[in-house]
């Protein structure tokens, strides 16, 4: 089922939760709603579900007008973040509710229920807890009962609330990838909340970046990595350091550090974001950049090892964190209180008068060269 959505806007009295707003949602895509606390995901997942009204716009469930249609007749499924089972009810009861509560016309027969709670549970291979109650489950097994519940009407639309948001970062990985299968095997159309950029990148088919109540981006995981079309985008998909340039022949400066401006690069003033796993470092500055940081914190993180940094004799608002494959942090032996210097191999440079960044590369031949040199 696609979803449209059409200049959709919200106010709670004065505030203004959503700002005219349209999306066009494919039949079987997986989108993610991402962005920080308070810009207004989970209200436009609410006026999507019909638990909340909006103040204009419509939304078309394929060629189905719903906007005034109430939360009941819409057909979705809702899934969130703190399980709402019912306590007292077992897991099997618990799966069953929505079509126990149908109106007699649709409601399936006693038996048909029974054989469809059942084939459920198996679908979230966890019929051996049927029998259970909500309290006898782990977090990670509530949330699988609380997906077979939504999917239990078979919903066209399914939406869900930062569904893995209070389970551990193991057990959230497993239900992601799950639930990214059963999506697939199933094909019907998901919307989710999240703040997690990681859990945003892995699972949507598109990410929709929200801040303030509009949407900033909407892209596929590669083409938003890639090419994040504002500032904002930049810092909330995470780990960029930022060096704040003034130029003057032909390098930016800040301080006693200093850029070369590659090729490409207009000679601005402005910021250049540069990701953390996008430097050489060394013990010495090379040709194409002096930015003496020193080491505050070593912190070996799964494949590589993250340094903490803070500049020395310019300014920075921010920490600096580098990311180095172990190999290149072993070779180098660096130690917390040492100096430093950062390379970087590319950035993305936002000039003070414009709105969308360049991306900028530093051949990397020529920097190792100077490297060595
Ligand atoms: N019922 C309400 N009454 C008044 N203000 C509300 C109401 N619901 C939400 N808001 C406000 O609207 C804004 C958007 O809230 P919303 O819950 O949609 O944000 P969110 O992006 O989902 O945040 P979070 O990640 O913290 O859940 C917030 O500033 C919130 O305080």
């Amino acid at each position: 089922m696609s979803i449209l959505i059409e200049n959709i806007s919200k106010h709670f009295g004065h505030f203004q939760a959503l700002s005219p707003l349209s999306l066009d949602i494919n039949e079987g895509e997986m989108i993610g709603l991402l962005g920080p606390s308070g810009s207004g995901k989970t209200t436009l997942l609410r006026i999507i579900a019909g638990l909340e009204g909006a103040d204009t716009g419509r939304i078309k469930f394929g060629d189905r007008d719903v906007t005034n249609l109430h939360v009941r007749d819409r057909r979705v499924g809702f899934v969130f973040q703190n399980y709402a089972l019912f306590r007292h009810m077992t897991v099997a009861d618990n799966v069953a509710f929505g079509l126990e509560v149908l109106p007699r016309k649709e409601r399936p027969s006693p038996t048909e229920i029974k054989n469809r709670v059942m084939h459920l549970l198996e679908m979230v291979q966890l019929e051996h807890l049927a029998n259970r109650f909500p309290s006898q489950l782990s977090g990670g097994q509530k949330q699988r009962i609380a997906l077979a519940r939504a999917l239990a009407t078979q919903p066209e639309v399914l939406l869900l609330d930062e569904p893995f948001g209070a389970l551990d970062a193991k057990v959230r990985k497993e239900l992601r990838r799950w639930l990214r299968g059963l999506h697939d095997e199933l094909g019907f159309t998901s919307v989710f909340v999240t703040h997690d950029q990681e859990e945003a990148l892995e699972l949507s088919d598109r990410v929709v970046v929200m801040s303030n109540g509009h949407i900033e981006q909407i892209d596929q995981p590669g083409a938003l990595y890639a090419s994040p079309n504002s500032r904002f985008v930049f810092d909330f998909l995470g780990n960029a350091n930022v060096f704040e340039g003034k130029v003057e022949n032909g390098k930016w400066h800040n301080g006693k550090a200093s850029i070369v401006l590659p090729d490409a690069a207009k000679q601005k003033d402005g910021q250049l974001y540069i990701r953390s796993h996008e430097f050489f470092v060394s013990k010495e500055p090379t040709a194409h950049a002096n930015l003496p940081l020193r080491v505050i914190a070593i912190n070996p993180i799964g494949a590589e090892v993250r340094l903490e940094l803070t500049p020395i004799d310019w300014q920075s608002n921010d920490v600096w964190e580098i990311d180095l494959p172990h190999k290149a942090f072993d070779k180098n032996c660096f130690e917390k209180g040492q100096t430093l210097y950062v390379t970087p191999k590319a950035g993305y440079f936002f000039a003070h008068d414009a709105q969308k960044p360049v991306l900028l590369s530093w051949e990397t031949e020529k920097v190792k060269t100077a490297d060595k040199a």
